[in-house]
């Protein structure tokens, strides 16, 4: 069935109290409706002073167009402004249709109503479209256009419910554990809407030690769970006997060593948070189990019967989830359930030496703090060098770790002599010669830019004439960068 929704325009479908016939409904019948073969006008209004308008305006659709199926409903709305509660029920509403081409009349309605249609289209993974009309006063025709808006909308779970926001301000505050560069500030600020947005499951990527558990416990500590608990837990850490056991618990006499009841870390963390990190390498069986969790909202403890719990999901995977639903290693529809606000998370290679810079000015200021020291280290230049010409394989955490190394063994000022061996052989396949280094800079940014000169010299903070100049210097050819 092809299904075309919209709500009563209360001000625009009338005029003086008749149906106006340049209104957003009328004109959509007149134009559209039958060109585009709709089974079915669900035509939405709030209940109260609407049931009438809503006869009359039905009334009269069905005496211009005959052959045009119309089926209003009333829907019971307290407040045409609260989000929460129009999306609940309009979701309601296309959930019924999901087997369905739904066409949403997006243009009547208030602002909340729209957002609803907004969330529901990009959240619901249903087969929606979002339509306008631009009025014939804006067309040179004399009659109305459609328009269709071009958002992308993805595959998730039904019943996603947009809890309002209980916090003040409208973008996060950083804290001093935190180090948000250009980089990966689109990442914090994509995770600060999916915190805002509850039950939206978010599936975390990134190379071992990018943040992504760092990342994860900013969403919880931005959602209005902040007050309840957050667990993590690495899945790739336990075979499936015992994974199952700490996720959902067990009772007692359920297998052999079950001497009790235990609570499990879904049922602890009731309310609140649970991260599940490597969720790539859990196997088929868990899998499945955890698909039917995210299906009914509820877990199974071993041994034991169907428990509701009301957890938010967070999950990660150093691996290319795609890859392995590609190689059957991963199931889609579980993938498609996780990945509702997909976030992902660059490598340090990535994030280029500026922000590495950045990020070892940080720690080296972090950890004098939290390992009480009296005084800050100080790198020499070159030993600085060795830092910033490192492949960082350990991203982040190796980075970290290897500030805390330096706390620990050498004097206030570290120089090559202090820096660890692996470091230095990385180091020595590349010539720490200015020019070299200067030559490998330009290729890399080149590189990240895709051969755009202009943005490359400016991300460098150099004239465009001096890039030129260095590069026909060294020998390097803009036509190797366009894609
Ligand atoms: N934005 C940041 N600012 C400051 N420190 C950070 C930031 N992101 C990550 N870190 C630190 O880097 C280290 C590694 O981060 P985290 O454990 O979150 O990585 P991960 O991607 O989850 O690693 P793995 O894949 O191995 O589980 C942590 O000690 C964390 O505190």
């Amino acid at each position: 069935m092809k299904i075309l929704v919209s709500w009563l325009a209360y001000n625009n479908d009338f005029d003086n109290g008749q149906v106006n016939t340049a209104g957003p409904t009328y004109n959509y019948h007149q134009y559209f409706f039958e060109q585009e073969g709709y089974d079915q006008h669900l035509l939405l209004a709030t209940e109260s002073k609407e049931d009438l308008p809503i006869t009359r305006l039905k009334n009269k659709l069905d005496a211009d167009f005959p052959k045009h199926n119309i089926q209003p409903k009333i829907i019971s709305i307290n407040d045409p402004i609260d989000l929460k509660e129009i999306k609940t029920k309009v979701e309601q509403i296309l959930l019924e249709y999901s087997d369905d081409e739904i066409d949403i009349f997006f243009s009547p309605g208030t602002s909340a109503m729209q957002l609803a249609w907004y969330i529901c289209h990009t959240t619901l993974g249903l087969q929606t479209r979002l339509i306008q009309l631009r009025s014939s006063r804006f067309t040179d025709d004399d009659k109305p256009e459609r328009l269709f808006i071009d958002v992308e909308s993805t595959e998730i779970p039904k019943g996603v419910i947009l809890k309002q926001k209980q916090t003040s301000s409208d973008t996060f505050e950083y804290t001093e554990d935190y180090l948000i560069t250009d980089s990966i500030k689109p990442v914090y600020e994509n995770a600060y809407k999916v915190a805002q947005t509850d039950n939206v499951t978010t599936l975390i990527q990134g190379e071992t030690g990018t943040g992504k558990e760092h990342l994860a416990r900013f969403i919880h500590e931005n959602s209005i769970r902040n007050n309840s608990t957050y667990i993590p837990i690495n899945c790739s850490a336990f075979n499936d006997d015992l994974l199952e056991s700490r996720l959902f618990g067990h009772k007692k006499g359920a297998f052999t060593g079950a001497n009790e009841d235990k609570e499990g870390i879904f049922k602890k963390a009731d309310g609140g948070t649970v991260f599940l990190d490597e969720i790539g390498d859990i196997s088929s069986y868990m899998q499945q189990v955890l698909l039917r969790v995210l299906e009914e909202k509820e877990i199974t403890p071993i041994g034991g019967t169907p428990e509701k719990v009301d957890v938010r999901i967070i999950t990660a995977s150093n691996k290319d989830l795609v890859e392995l639903c590609k190689e059957d290693l991963f199931r889609w529809d579980l993938f498609y359930r996780l990945n509702v606000a997909p976030l992902e998370l660059p490598s340090l290679q990535e994030r280029g030496r500026d922000e590495i810079e950045k990020l070892i000015s940080f720690f080296v200021k972090q950890k004098k703090k939290t390992l009480k020291k009296d005084s800050q280290l100080e790198l020499t230049k070159e030993a600085r060098n060795l830092l910033l010409n490192y492949g960082w394989a350990g991203n982040i955490r190796e980075l970290e770790n290897l500030i805390e190394r330096l706390y620990v063994f050498s004097d206030k000022e570290v120089t090559v002599e202090d820096i660890p061996s692996f470091v230095k052989e990385n180091n020595s396949e590349k010539s720490l010669l200015l020019d070299d280094i200067e030559k490998r800079h330009i290729d890399y940014v080149m590189t990240l830019y895709d051969g755009n000169q202009t943005r490359s010299a400016e991300a460098m903070g150099i004239a465009l004439n001096t890039l030129k100049n260095k590069m026909d210097k060294y020998g390097l050819d803009r036509q190797n960068y366009l894609n």
